[in-house]
């Protein structure tokens, strides 16, 4: 769009410059596009009054593999809506999306079935994504009864290891569990599918300000560990800096503003995301720069 500030992005290239020198190589087609939207419009329709609200407008962006691409913007800016769209969640809307090189509009269902695990979400209300009636331990089994060849690879209490987890966490149910540790199981959930894209949809706004940071440093080193890419989804620019490299900026459905994370958070092109930093209790660490 030409309209959209490429900051310190020249040619609308959503890499970062550095993000290949920061993580480390799982698959040999590191910084390979892992999802790519084009064009993308999404439209809801009010059932009630028919009327149509157009959530994304004409939105591109590009994640390579091992890269962590934030979407920020103020609520109702369509970050949830471009979100579940490239990840064949939501309304698929107008445009391209290419997940791993296939476009979701032009895959068969049999394809398809088998690229979705590749994206997994983790969602804001861990609680609200885990089945009330399913312990930790059913809830895994029933994950892997679905896809038993891409989840043999670790042992559910190895899996809890690496979200840092208790092996006695499996025999309990979500509500016995605190927000910090629904969300690491909801975390070992996605992790389980070896997915190449995770999507984290304000992964920690639900949960307490001490284990948010926790949660956080978890997803990090998850990336930077199984070399998957990242798109993250916040309001809160202080988590997108501590963990993206690169960043867009919502707008009514528009991205205004996209770059480096540096470059946009310290030298912001774009007036409304000048007021974005500058209503955010982010804005402190700007101006420290
Ligand atoms: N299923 C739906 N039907 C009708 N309108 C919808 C639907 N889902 C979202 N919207 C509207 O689309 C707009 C964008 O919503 P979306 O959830 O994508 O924004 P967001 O930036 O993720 O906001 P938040 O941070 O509050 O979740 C909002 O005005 C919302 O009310």
């Amino acid at each position: 769009m030409s309209d959209v500030v490429q900051n310190g992005m020249p040619g609308g290239d959503a890499r970062h410059p550095h993000a290949l020198e920061k993580t480390p190589a799982r698959t040999p087609d590191r910084g390979a596009p892992v999802l790519e939207v084009d064009d993308l419009v999404v439209e809801h329709r009010n059932r009630r009054t028919g009327e149509v609200f157009r959530a994304v407008d004409h939105v591109s962006l590009r994640i390579g593999a091992g890269e962590s691409v934030a979407v920020v913007g103020e609520s109702g800016s369509g970050k949830t809506t471009l979100a579940m769209a490239a990840t064949g969640l939501g309304t698929r809307g107008e445009g391209d999306i290419r997940l791993l090189g296939h476009s979701l509009s032009s895959v068969g269902r049999k394809q398809l079935r088998r690229l979705r695990p590749e994206a997994q979400v983790v969602f804001q209300d861990p609680h609200g994504s885990l089945d009330p009636r399913q312990s930790v331990r059913s809830g895994l089994r029933e994950l892997r009864s679905l896809q038993p060849e891409r989840t043999s690879w670790i042992e559910d209490t190895a899996l809890l290891e690496r979200v840092r987890l208790e092996p006695s966490i499996l025999d309990r149910y979500p509500h016995q569990l605190s927000g910090g540790q629904a969300q690491r199981v909801c975390i070992a959930r996605a992790l389980l599918m070896r997915p190449r894209l995770i999507v984290a949809d304000e992964p920690t706004s639900g949960l307490d300000v001490s284990v948010q940071a926790d949660v956080l440093a978890l997803l990090k080193e998850i990336r930077a560990t199984t070399g998957a890419a990242l798109l993250m989804i916040s309001h809160d620019l202080a988590v997108v800096r501590s963990v993206c490299d690169v960043v867009h900026v919502m707008y009514h459905g528009r991205v205004v503003e996209s770059g480096p994370c540096e470059t946009v958070f310290a030298r912001p092109q774009n007036d409304y995301t000048r007021e974005l930093l500058a209503a955010m209790p982010g804005a402190r660490w700007r101006s420290r720069q």
